[in-house]
């Protein structure tokens, strides 16, 4: 899960995405990434060009549901508005996509001149005071794949400028979080609509089983995801200034207790019947359908931070 491609060649990819884009959108300021169920927070863009994966040299497809292949360019927020591209979709590892695919799209939006990256994503929760619903504005991480030797950003220095040993104590712009809050605020938003919280970075595809759901708690986490950090290492590496919005589509099944087998066999000896317990399990399509009854209020919040960025709130 390396690094395996340290110096990409850009020049083809950025031909072919400035080929199909009008001069003013070539050089976005803005960087959106959609994450499950979530591509329609660009609905606002004006102006907007879609150029598919297929079309890019570099770029894979997406295989997960809820994840459409394009980049999306426009403008987003009032007067002439600022730059974005979006990604519709991402690539995971869990697909069988190398890391260096995965975090590909993010090193070529800073080519294009991106410097804010917003990422979203869909998360189960393992907190129990963030339901779901709530979306979560990430201020620290957890990678468990980092910790195991399976850093995205492993391999050779990718170049003078990028830096061997990356800090990550201020992975999480705190100019962004604070406009994240300051947006909420303008949006009328209850206070529960927004918490923040640790992000737990696994490699899926598998959901947690409820030992490794209360590990992850343990150690401090209060969502769980299987995407994101390699695109927020690859951002910082790139010198982006970054947030995560991880929206709560599930919680993750931890039970206070396991049902005893034993004790539901001594129950039967004893001439009573006892049926199976109901396993409550998570699965995509849930992920996907609060996705999109939430899209529009993080539609919203993006808007609003994009307006408050521009005016230098
Ligand atoms: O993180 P995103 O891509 O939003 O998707 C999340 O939802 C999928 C599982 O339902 C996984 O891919 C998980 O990471
Ligand atoms: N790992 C993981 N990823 C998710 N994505 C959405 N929900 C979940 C979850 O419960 N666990």
């Amino acid at each position: 899960m390396g690094n395996d491609d340290i110096s990409p060649n850009y020049v083809p990819t950025i031909a072919a995405i400035h080929a199909g884009l009008p001069k003013d959108l070539q050089n976005p300021q803005l960087g959106i990434i959609c994450g499950s169920g979530l591509s329609g927070l660009v609905e606002d863009l004006r102006d907007t060009v879609i150029i598919p994966y297929g079309t890019i040299p570099g770029f894979s497809n997406s295989t997960v549901p809820g994840h459409k292949s394009a980049l999306a360019f426009g403008r987003l927020g009032s007067g002439n508005g600022v730059p974005v591209v979006a990604m519709l979709g991402r690539f995971h590892p869990y697909e069988g996509h190398s890391m260096s695919s995965v975090v590909f799209p993010v090193r070529v939006m800073a080519q294009l001149g991106v410097k804010d990256l917003i990422i979203t994503n869909a998360a189960g929760s393992l907190n129990p005071s963030i339901p779901v619903g709530t979306i979560v504005i990430i201020h620290d991480h957890i990678a468990l794949p980092n910790l195991t030797g399976m850093n995205p950003l492993l391999g050779p220095q990718r170049s003078p400028n990028h830096l061997r040993f990356l800090p990550l104590s201020d992975a999480y712009s705190f100019e962004l979080r604070r406009l994240a809050f300051l947006a909420a605020n303008k949006l009328n938003l209850d206070d529960s609509a927004l918490a923040e919280g640790t992000y737990a970075w696994v490699s899926g595809p598998t959901y947690e089983t409820p030992a490794e759901g209360r590990f992850l708690r343990n150690a401090g986490a209060d969502v769980v995801g299987m995407s994101t950090i390699p695109e927020v290492l690859a951002g910082r590496e790139e010198g982006l200034n970054v947030m995560v919005m991880s929206l709560v589509t599930n919680f993750v099944v931890i039970p206070d207790q396991y049902r005893s087998i034993r004790a539901e066999v001594k129950a039967e000896l004893a001439g009573q019947r006892v049926e199976a317990p109901e396993v409550e399990v998570v699965s995509h399509a849930d992920v996907l359908t609060i996705g999109k009854e939430k899209a529009e209020v993080m539609k919203g919040l993006v808007g609003q931070i994009v307006e408050l960025r521009q005016l230098n709130v």
